[in-house]
């Protein structure tokens, strides 16, 4: 274990150097929904490629075609295929992570520039769009290299790194280049791998680690009112006409109640309710409300009961209203009736749910809904994406490499917790490779990830690519099964 106290300690020491990397990732702006910034993300690629490669990994940039959005046929950025080491003696781990963001604008509520990193000297905290999600813990691993290829040690384990540019637009492409690789069989990347490792969610609250072994899925839909052929004035349509607004105003109010409570008939009776021995797992778990207002900044939990509340985001099922395309949203008393909205929403989905048992009965309820409202208007109802939930053995050497790596660097044990997000590839590596998948995050349920503000403490950046180091060396000491 020399070699990982020194690996260590050249992290502490390179920490300038690693947040500087940082900094050049985060001010590339890539955001995968906006199709203006498709540039950007491929300039992102570009540049992780570059690091990767200078940091002694062997590279191909698989090129997964095109999509179309908005009419408008856009390049999907490369995935990057990386591979370090070919040792028949070591353990193969595969490394997962995204390059692209969510998008941000100052104008959100910012306080600072999204796309500079700015640290507070303070308290430690680095803001910037992707600095936790997901562009931190993905430098996390190139500082791992770079640690390795400074002081001349070889990694205890083979790796294999898969980045993607299109996490947060449904991973287009990815699933169907991880079967075909796995297709090709010894001749594919990620032939030999033995562990899939992502870091790409949060802790819980600030100051537990934890290890992930549950995702929700996900199901997010657009639906469409449409009536006049133009915006109308208010003054001289109002109470003439069906208001597309009006309608999908009713419509988004049928979705969802406010405790929560998802509406649309069969969704919560899919998911069979916790026993009291399930219950106990989330009592035990290191969390209050007031974590949950803390990283919220508000006491708004839907609860005050703490398992209630880790139930909610963790093993069940939950609906959220997203926003309203079309409608008049800018300063000023505007009276328009605007021609055609489209509501946004997602289920956030857990197993048995899948996407299309979702789709099946999403749409014919909406379209229930809209005929009791007689309207003239046309209606529309698609989905637009949708991702599996995921849940892994947590009792597997994956897992047990990253408690005892957990425990090494932070001195405690790590929650065992399941999350609320969605990572869609993860079930399709779970399934096509036939292998563990571990979640390992980086950053703090404080972090803000998608929201303003979005931020990384350097503690957790510098402890954090430690930890990564750490499980990589847990891994190979453990006797292979
Ligand atoms: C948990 C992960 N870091 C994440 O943020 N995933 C996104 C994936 C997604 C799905 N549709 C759009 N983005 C999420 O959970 O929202
Ligand atoms: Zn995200
Ligand atoms: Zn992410």
């Amino acid at each position: 274990m020399e070699a990982a106290v020194a690996f260590s300690s050249y992290i502490d020491e390179s920490a300038p150097k690693f947040i500087h990397r940082l900094a050049q990732a985060v001010a590339i702006p890539s955001v995968s929904t906006d199709a203006a910034r498709r540039p950007d993300v491929l300039k992102m690629g570009a540049w992780l490629n570059d690091q990767l490669q200078s940091l002694g990994v062997t590279t191909k940039l698989a090129d997964v075609g095109t999509h179309v959005v908005d009419g408008q046929a856009l390049p999907l950025p490369p995935i990057i295929l990386g591979r370090i080491g070919n040792d028949p003696q070591k353990k193969t781990v595969l490394v997962y992570g995204h390059y692209d963001v969510q998008p941000a604008e100052k104008s959100d509520g910012w306080d600072t520039d999204p796309f500079q990193l700015v640290i507070d000297e303070s308290t430690g905290r680095m803001f910037g769009r992707g600095s936790s999600d997901d562009k931190g813990p993905v430098l996390g691993w190139l500082n791992v290299l770079d640690a390795h290829k400074a002081l001349g040690l070889e990694l205890p384990v083979n790796m294999r790194f898969c980045f993607e540019g299109m996490e947060e637009s449904n991973s287009e492409g990815l699933h169907d280049l991880i079967r075909s690789e796995v297709a090709k069989g010894k001749d594919g990347w990620f032939d030999g791998v033995d562990c899939v490792c992502i870091s790409d969610n949060y802790w819980m609250n600030t100051r537990t680690p934890c290890l992930t072994y549950g995702l929700r899925g996900i199901a997010y839909f657009k639906v469409t009112v449409s009536g006049p052929s133009r915006d109308l004035h208010s003054g001289g349509f109002g109470r003439v006409v069906h208001e597309p607004m009006t309608d999908l105003v009713y419509l988004l109010g049928r979705l969802v109640t406010p405790k929560g409570e998802i509406l649309i008939p069969g969704v919560e009776d899919m998911v069979a309710p916790a026993d009291v021995e399930e219950r106990d797992i989330y009592e035990k778990l290191d969390y209050t409300i007031a974590d949950v207002e803390e990283a919220v900044g508000a006491p708004i939990t839907l609860s005050d009961d703490k398992a209630t509340v880790l139930m909610g985001r963790m093993r069940m099922p939950s609906l959220s209203l997203h926003g309203i395309e079309g409608a008049y949203s800018g300063p000023g008393g505007k009276t328009v009736i605007p021609a055609s909205v489209s509501g946004k929403f997602s289920l956030r989905i857990v197993p048995p749910q899948t996407p299309e048992s979702i789709k099946a009965l999403v749409v014919p309820y909406i379209e229930q809904e809209f005929a009791k409202l007689e309207s003239k208007n046309r209606l529309a109802v698609e989905m637009l994406g949708g991702g599996m939930p995921w849940m892994a053995d947590y009792k597997h050497w994956n897992y047990e490499a990253a408690r005892r790596a957990t425990e090494a660097v932070y001195k405690r044990s790590p929650d065992l917790t399941r999350e609320g997000g969605s990572i869609p590839v993860t079930l399709t590596f779970a399934e096509s490779l036939g292998v563990n998948v571990l979640l390992l995050p980086m950053g703090r349920g404080d972090d803000g990830a998608h929201s303003t503000n979005e931020k990384l403490d350097r503690s957790n950046f510098i402890e954090g690519s430690k930890l990564l180091g750490t499980y990589l060396y847990e891994l190979a000491a453990i006797p292979s099964q």
